[in-house]
């Protein structure tokens, strides 16, 4: 078993079955983190921006779906998806995600897997979530797309009356797979037919490394005057250039992960002036290889820099974690109390795209438990 996995008191690490006291791996609990500020997290009402649909299909859920397609590489046994889950960089991770990817095959497939992320988050006091769905995988992979669309509409409903957590999607661009793929989503996404009530967004994701931004452009163009919101990633594991390309070309709005920004004191200045805030993901950015280690991560530079930061989990059980863990994380490096990691739980809902009645019933939430807590 390889150390990032172990995390013995904090989220179901991909197995779900390390020992406690399992010494602690760059990306597992910090015994730096405040007696008690694990608790305070676990029932802090919170909003996550960034999180990937297939992303987050736990253990149970990978290896019920390996055990239904046996010709899958993707082991059934939650033990072994350890090793599995272990990345040699971020093409490795990419390769990985692609053959859970491979996994999902039928509309039922896909209700399953949103209604269990839901739950998932749910359990974590995530009262608002946007999961970034990549439809055109699916489609391509032949799931109809009227049926893809009825099945996540399904699980989100199911799941706000079940849970109470509010489900909204963004839908992204596998850049990758080049412009057919990009024509694929922004249809998907714009066609009046199709369009599932709970699209809030538009994004672009996988490998940065020879996919230029600016040639979505004219997708992201399209999607804006649809009434969606840019959220593309950028600087993940490519310089500030990139960032840059997002700001002006695809008028991101937010910006996935964002990392290679601290490099650039000008980027800094302009996202804080703009307030155009980060979608930041520590641990993925460890389990991907983007960055060597948590201490040299850019977070407290962002917040220096006067930069909107929200705290996300990416992929949470592909690296090891969950929301609730990533809070921990960002409290060590930037040495938060209580107060401090509500004001983080602030900014992400402050920073979504739910509607104002929406924002200021989780704000009140928000400030209600932080009080409570903090009352003897
Ligand atoms: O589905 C296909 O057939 C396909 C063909 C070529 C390339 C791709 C992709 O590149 C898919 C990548 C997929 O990865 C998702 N993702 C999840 N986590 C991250 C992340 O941390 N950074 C970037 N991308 C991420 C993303 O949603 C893409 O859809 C697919
Ligand atoms: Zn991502």
């Amino acid at each position: 078993m390889t150390d990032h996995h172990a995390a013995p008191d904090g989220p179901a690490a991909p197995s779900g079955l390390t020992a406690p006291g399992t010494p602690p791996g760059p990306t597992g609990p910090d015994a730096a983190v405040r007696p008690g500020l694990r608790e305070f997290i676990a029932g802090l009402p919170k909003a996550e921006l960034h999180v990937h649909h297939v992303g987050s299909a736990s253990p149970r859920i990978v290896s019920e779906l390996a055990a239904r397609h046996p010709d899958s590489k993707v082991p059934t046994d939650p033990e072994a998806l350890v090793d599995y889950f272990t990345f040699t960089d971020f093409a490795h991770f990419i390769e990985v995600y692609l053959s859970v990817v491979d996994l999902i095959r039928t509309p039922e497939d896909v209700r399953l897997l949103t209604y269990e992320v839901a739950r998932d988050l749910a359990r974590q006091q995530v009262r608002y979530a946007e999961l970034t769905i990549t439809p055109y995988s699916s489609t391509r992979r032949g799931i109809d797309e009227r049926a893809f669309m009825d099945a996540i509409e399904d699980a989100r409903k199911a799941a706000e009356a079940e849970f109470g957590t509010v489900l909204r999607w963004c839908f992204d661009i596998p850049g990758e797979a080049g412009l057919t793929s990009a024509e694929e989503t922004v249809r998907l996404a714009t066609d009046d037919r199709l369009r599932p009530e709970g699209l809030v967004s538009f994004g672009l994701g996988g490998p940065e490394i020879g996919v230029p931004r600016p040639q979505f452009k004219p997708y992201f163009d399209r999607a804006i005057a649809a009434g969606l919101r840019s959220v593309p990633h950028a600087g993940e594991t490519t310089g500030p250039e990139t960032v840059w390309d997002a700001l002006t070309e695809l008028r991101a709005e937010r910006i996935g992960h964002g990392t290679s920004s601290a490099r650039d004191p000008k980027l800094l200045a302009h996202l804080a002036e703009h307030r155009i805030p980060l979608e930041v993901c520590p641990t993925s950015n460890i389990a991907t290889r983007a960055v060597r280690t948590l201490d040299e991560h850019p977070i407290k530079e962002f917040v220096r820099a006067g930069v909107l930061v929200t705290i996300n989990s990416d992929d949470p059980p592909m690296f090891g974690t969950d929301l609730n863990n990533e809070y921990a994380v960002a409290a060590r490096l930037l040495e938060l109390d209580e107060q401090g990691v509500a004001a983080l739980a602030r900014t992400a809902v402050e920073a979504s795209f739910l509607d104002p009645a929406g924002k200021a019933r989780i704000l009140d939430e928000i400030d209600a438990y932080t009080s409570a807590w903090s009352t003897p």
